[in-house]
């Protein structure tokens, strides 16, 4: 049984999700929603661009005129904007919701949205494109108001090219909606898994240049993206891209693949697949420390061979997930043709050989498989000690990742408020997706603290936590993005190419409508 099959016959989180449209974090039962009544919190902090738009009765009828269908209730907006970024809910359960006035707009065709992106231009409303909902950032978060383009109307599989792979399809199609359809009617797979593969979109995937778990393997999703239809802020409708490789000038592709809804609306995807795999086969190691764990993956990587997953977890995690009370374990598994299979785990076996050693990964490899695609439920609260967490991944090259590692662990552990208040430490993390010269690490961090101290821990455990990954010259975020979390950051991290980054999107969007107060705002 082969990785890739798995993950559609054992389903996402054991069924409980809504298939073919968003899923609200656990978090959101738990809220008070009658309690919202502060001012949207980031609306009344901001002083850059046009603050909380309101839309007019007039611009609402055109609307009306041009969409699927219009909705302009408070209640259903706090709904449909509501994602899984943490400080999202730790400002609507403080009553003072991220969520500025706004208006959801649904479409399911192009020419809407072009005539959507003219309408906005024209009034100068803002434009924040949400699908999945599923980012853990605060990237589809309306901060302005004006109008949230609801794309998951755009949910159709428009083809599938047997001699090339190709697979073409709407923003709005939903992975595993995707992915079922790919094995079962072609025998393909996109070899896509991110975590949330179930709960979000083709096109929130290009948008936030996501990494699925067998990405060393199959590669990132801008690995995978061949040709785009983009909708400009001027409504202007751009094709681009269209073979994977070409020398026509710079690939213009890349700009819109992590652009976060801030250069333009997604709108037609063309992705390739490869040939569904019958055969996978499994390998684990222990090591004594996390050090000589990422000494066996950067040996592995650098031998040439690319196991799908590559996932080394540090103590702490080791024990979480699979109960093993000493040492870092290692899980490589691999799927394709038995020979590469089995000669990618033998060259990874004797690369990662000098570090550690082997164990049976055959538990390993089955509570992997069983767990990953699991979401814990929300711990119940108490006002005196709430546990709040969040998670941070990031990519570094090999030769800093492990002073990296340890002084995350320390910059974060020293947080007033980190851990379990018991001697728990409450920082963690992972391998997940390695390459020749780098990898990316993936903390988990949470904190034990009174409601009213929750958002200052969260905001001291970033800024711990950044400050290192920009001492070592890491960058910010491997696949989530950067969304608001991130932003406070970003001018640090991209020096000078900071301005170039503002310059492409005055270019693109010189009215500053799309998604504003993200990436390239202010
Ligand atoms: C439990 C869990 C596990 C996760 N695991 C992973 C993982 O393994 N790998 C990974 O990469 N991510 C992971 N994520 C993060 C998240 O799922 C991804 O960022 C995902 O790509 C977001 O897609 P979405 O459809 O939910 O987009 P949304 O959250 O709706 O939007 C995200 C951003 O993309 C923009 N956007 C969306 N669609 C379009 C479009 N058509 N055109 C222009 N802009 C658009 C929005 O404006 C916003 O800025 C995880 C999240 C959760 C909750």
């Amino acid at each position: 049984m082969t990785i890739s099959k798995q993950a559609i016959q054992r389903g996402f989180n054991e069924g409980r999700y809504n298939v073919g449209e968003p899923t609200p974090s656990p978090w959101y039962a738990t809220i008070e929603h009658d309690a919202f009544t502060g001012r949207p919190r980031y609306a009344a902090e901001s002083d850059d661009g046009p603050n909380s738009v309101t839309v007019t009765p007039e611009i609402i009828a055109a609307l009306a005129e041009i969409a699927d269908s219009v909705d302009a209730d408070r209640a259903s907006l706090m709904a449909r904007t509501r994602d899984w970024w943490p400080a999202t809910m730790l400002a609507h359960s403080e009553g003072a919701p991220m969520t500025a006035d706004a208006v959801t707009v649904h479409v399911s065709r192009t020419p809407q949205v072009q005539a959507i992106m003219r309408l906005a231009s024209t009034h100068r409303i803002p434009v924040t494109v949400a699908a999945g909902r599923s980012n853990v950032v605060g990237a589809a978060l309306p901060v302005h108001g004006g109008i949230v383009l609801d794309v998951t109307g755009m949910n159709q599989i428009m083809s599938f090219n047997s001699t090339d792979l190709t697979v073409e399809t709407g923003p709005g199609v939903f992975g595993d909606v995707l992915e079922s359809h790919l094995q079962r009617a072609w025998g393909v797979t996109t070899g896509h898994w991110p975590s949330s593969f179930a709960i979000s979109t083709v096109g929130g995937w290009v948008a936030c240049r996501g990494a699925g778990q067998l990405s060393t393997r199959y590669g990132k999703i801008e690995d995978m993206v061949s040709e785009l239809d983009v909708v400009l802020a001027s409504g202007e409708l751009v094709t681009l891209g269209g073979t994977h490789r070409a020398a026509v000038g710079p690939d213009l592709r890349e700009l819109f693949l992590g652009s976060e809804g801030t250069l333009g609306v997604i709108t037609r995807i063309v992705l390739r697949t490869h040939r569904l795999p019958d055969y996978g086969s499994s390998a684990a190691f222990l090591f004594d420390s996390f050090g000589d764990g990422l000494e066996a993956c950067r040996a592995i990587m650098q031998a040439g061979v690319t196991p799908a997953v590559m996932r080394l977890y540090d103590e702490i995690e080791t024990a979480r997930h699979f109960a093993i009370d000493e040492g870092h374990v290692l899980l490589l598994a691999d799927e394709g043709h038995p020979s590469l299979v089995d000669t990618t785990l033998a060259i990874a076996r004797e690369a990662a050989a000098p570090h550690g050693r082997e164990i049976e990964s055959a538990d390993v490899f089955e509570t992997w498989l069983q767990t990953r695609y699991r979401i814990r439920p929300v711990a119940p609260r108490d006002a005196n000690r709430v546990l709040t967490a969040d998670t941070l991944e990031i990519v570094g090259r090999w030769s800093v990742l492990n002073r990296l590692y340890g002084d995350v662990l320390e910059a974060v552990g020293l947080v007033s408020g980190t851990g379990d208040g018991a001697g728990r430490r409450g920082v963690s993390a992972h391998l997940s997706h390695a390459y020749s010269d780098s990898a990316s690490l993936y903390f988990t961090m949470y904190g034990i603290t009174t409601s009213g101290e929750r958002t200052r821990w969260y905001r001291a455990v970033w800024d711990a936590a950044n400050d290192v990954i920009l001492r070592h010259g890491a960058q910010l975020s491997h696949h989530h993005g950067v969304g608001i979390v991130r932003l406070p950051y970003l001018e640090d991290s991209l020096g000078a190419a900071h301005r170039v980054m503002h310059s492409v999107k005055k270019a693109l969007d010189p009215l500053g409508v799309l998604n504003p107060g993200k990436l390239g705002s202010g």
